[in-house]
């Protein structure tokens, strides 16, 4: 049984995955102080927005796409990354919405994706033993003892690095660059290759159809939302000293304000642990990776605390399992989910299941990431539940992160722009690719549904 909730009750919970070894406790405390003092990145009435376009999700009316960096750095901020983020989610919300018939909710890793777990505290390189990089609101990627000591400046940074990501986010989306009637000059920076001819293909169709709209009278001026976006924001909620100074009390509850949606890691979604504790209590839509050791009594019990109410959108579950196991963990899990009625979206990450290393890289091959896809749109299938979603780790960059796709990343290739600070993102050509598969697929099932009933 849990008790009263408070944004600080998660501190009474067993906590992982988190520095415990901040030098300068009082630095901390004036930190998270300040936190506590500047504007909400995200303003609550959007949180309760995306809620509503997740409850169409769980409805079976829209599909969710959520994607970007594994790690966002400091190092890496500039506006051609955001630009080219936000171009790669509008360019897979075209093959989407087009192939899927049905809405797409937007929402990026990004503008806070900052914290990560990491399956060992220390590293050892060449004989010598450091404390692993943590993400950059934590320390430094630098292999010396003095950046990898946390050091909690960082998190104001990562607060002004996420509000100018915001603000230009927010721009792109509304001010004109998201205009539909503009889907042909979003071609930019798509490299030679299947996947970019493909979508070339399906702009100009759009184009098309939009010129023929125009001539009927249907103009970005009659219709306002040909010409902008919604686009919301996410991140794993793991540095809590950080969410918990963010978080805000509005008329209806408690709002987390560093982001519209937190997820729980799957190395931090133990039932009685801190960012269980945390994540229960504000109102803004919650993620939660569920992996190869969960079992369905495990997902159960944390609905029930995650969600008790059963509200649509609420809940977000990303199967995570990897292509070898998605098969044999994944139908009971949502069997339990169907069985007992929880208004929960199923989702999944094809990529933290898939990873292992490869001439010293940490990598993923694009076939296992697309075979585990297409396993979770079949089992969706034959449990009778919605495959809501996907959630990616993607930059809009050329980078050869992970192997394979139609202009195959070799291991070879992996150092020669291998840009990640932490896990393997897809490249900017690899992610369409993988729009093209799940909008067939869903395309597919549409057809096969239809024609059952
Ligand atoms: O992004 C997720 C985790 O931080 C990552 O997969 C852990 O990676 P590691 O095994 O290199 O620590
Ligand atoms: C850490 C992550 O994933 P997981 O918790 O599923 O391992 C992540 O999404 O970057
Ligand atoms: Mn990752």
């Amino acid at each position: 049984m849990k008790g009263p909730w408070r944004p600080s009750s998660w501190r009474d919970h067993p906590v992982s995955h988190m520095p415990q070894d901040y030098p300068d406790a009082a630095e901390l405390a004036r930190v998270e102080a300040e936190l506590r003092t500047l504007p909400p990145l995200v303003f609550a009435e959007e949180a309760r927005t995306l809620t509503e376009r997740l409850a169409r999700v769980e409805a079976g009316e829209a599909f969710l796409l959520q994607g970007g960096d594994c790690a966002e750095s400091f190092k890496e901020f500039s506006a051609d990354n955001i630009r080219d983020a936000f171009r790669l989610m509008l360019q897979m919300a075209v093959v989407l919405t087009f192939a899927g018939g049905k809405p797409l909710v937007k929402v990026g890793r990004i503008a806070g994706q900052f914290a990560k777990p990491r399956s060992s505290a220390e590293e050892t390189v060449g004989g010598v033993t450091l404390p692993s990089y943590r993400g950059d609101i934590v320390n430094g990627t630098d292999f010396d003892a003095a950046s990898r000591v946390p050091d909690p400046d960082r998190m104001i940074r990562a607060y002004h690095q996420s509000s100018a990501t915001l603000n230009l986010l927010r721009a792109f989306a509304g001010g004109g660059f998201a205009d539909l009637y503009h889907v042909r000059d979003w071609t930019v920076g798509l490299t030679a290759g299947p996947a970019g001819d493909r979508y070339r293909e399906l702009s100009e169709k759009i184009s098309e159809a939009l010129d023929f709209m125009a001539a009927v009278g249907v103009t970005p001026q009659t219709h306002p939302e040909l010409s902008r976006v919604e686009m919301f924001t996410s991140h794993e909620a793991l540095l809590l000293n950080f969410e918990e100074a963010l978080t805000r009390r509005e008329h209806d509850g408690w709002f987390a304000a560093s982001a519209h949606m937190l997820w729980i890691g799957e190395r931090t979604r133990r039932l009685d642990g801190a960012h269980v504790e945390y994540a229960r209590g504000i109102r803004n839509p919650i993620g939660l990776k569920c992996g190869p050791t969960m079992e369905p009594d495990d997902l159960l019990r944390l609905i029930d605390v995650l969600n008790p109410d059963n509200r649509p959108g609420r809940l977000t579950l990303i199967g995570r399992f990897g292509a070898d196991k998605v098969g044999d963990r994944l139908p009971r899990l949502m069997a339990a989910t169907k069985a007992e009625g929880r208004r929960v979206i199923w989702s999944i990450d094809p990529m933290h299941g898939n990873t292992f290393s490869s001439n010293g890289y940490k990598t993923r091959p694009l076939d296992r990431i697309l075979s585990e896809v297409r396993s979770f749109i079949d089992i969706a299938a034959s449990e009778g539940v919605h495959a809501g979603g996907v959630h990616l780790e993607m930059t809009g960059q050329d980078v050869t992160e992970c192997l394979g796709g139609a202009r195959p990343v070799t291991p070879e290739d992996l150092s020669s722009r291998y840009h990640t600070h932490c896990d393997p993102r897809l490249n900017a050509a690899q992610a369409l690719e993988l729009a093209f598969l799940v909008a067939e697929n869903l395309k597919a099932g549409r057809r096969r549904a239809s024609q059952a009933a």
